[in-house]
């Protein structure tokens, strides 16, 4: 089977930095080129909901907290955080599928029904090559782990899953178009890749059938992140032409 999907891939802008005034001057920077903002534990604990509802509110909110803990926790904590509106937001996939369902009906039943946030489950981090992922006692390589906490996670209620790019073609192959895939770990050619280790360019994750990709410092940290910003959309859409 092949589920690759057509559409265009769109950009994340991920706003990591504690300062609201940075935030907001890079999202002002990056302009129509970001598709949607992510925030997540940096800006969170740093400035509050509050702070995350202002710097939100032109374009669809990320929220990657990466909740993982006891069922009953992760519901009571996505309860809390209904009035900030998130249009997607993050669970660990390892939490197993009672927490993921948990999740679900978190969702369900605090969330109106036409403003349900998308509920991501976090796969294997992109920062984990092979090797440190056995290091944590996982036996198969990234590929496998990711193929089989994707399918638990949908299969519990996960409306898609975090993934590496190098894991988005397989996932299409065996779980269809469908699964909405957010795609971090893109890094343009020739940047640095920092402390990401499971990375493809802008291109071969929208070749591949991401739905989003995050990018963060390449942006954030180009001497100018408006232009960088510009350079990856125009990327994406170049690739659409193809
Ligand atoms: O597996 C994951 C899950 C989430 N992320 C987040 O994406 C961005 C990537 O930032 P870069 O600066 O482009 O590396 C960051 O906010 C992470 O928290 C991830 O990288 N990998």
């Amino acid at each position: 089977m092949s589920g690759r999907r057509n559409g265009p891939t769109r950009l994340i802008l991920a706003v990591d930095t504690t300062d609201p005034i940075q935030a907001a001057s890079w999202l002002e920077a990056a302009g129509s080129s970001c598709d949607a903002i992510k925030l997540g534990l940096e800006f969170t604990y740093a400035n509050g909901f509050d702070a995350v509802k202002r710097l939100a509110t032109d374009r669809p909110l990320f929220l990657d907290l990466k909740l993982h803990d006891i069922p009953n926790t992760v519901a009571a904590a996505i309860r809390a955080l209904a009035p900030v509106r998130p249009a997607m937001l993050t669970i660990h996939a390892a939490g197993g599928a009672a927490m993921i369902e948990a999740a679900r009906d978190a969702i369900e039943t605090s969330f109106p029904p036409d403003e349900h946030p998308i509920l991501l489950a976090v796969t294997v981090l992109t920062s984990l090559d092979a090797e440190a992922l056995h290091s944590t006692g996982v036996a198969g390589g990234p590929r496998q782990q990711v193929l089989r906490l994707g399918r638990l996670a949908l299969a519990a209620g996960a409306h898609g899953l975090v993934c590496s790019p190098h894991e988005v073609a397989p996932l299409r192959d065996a779980l269809g178009a469908d699964p909405c895939l957010v795609v971090p770990g893109i890094r343009p050619a020739g940047a640095a890749t920092d402390d990401q280790k499971r990375i493809m360019t802008p291109a071969e994750a929208h070749r591949a059938g991401a739905d989003w990709i995050v990018v963060g410092r390449p942006i954030t940290r180009a001497a100018d992140p408006g232009a960088m910003a510009a350079a990856i959309a125009a990327e994406l859409a170049d690739t659409i032409l193809e």
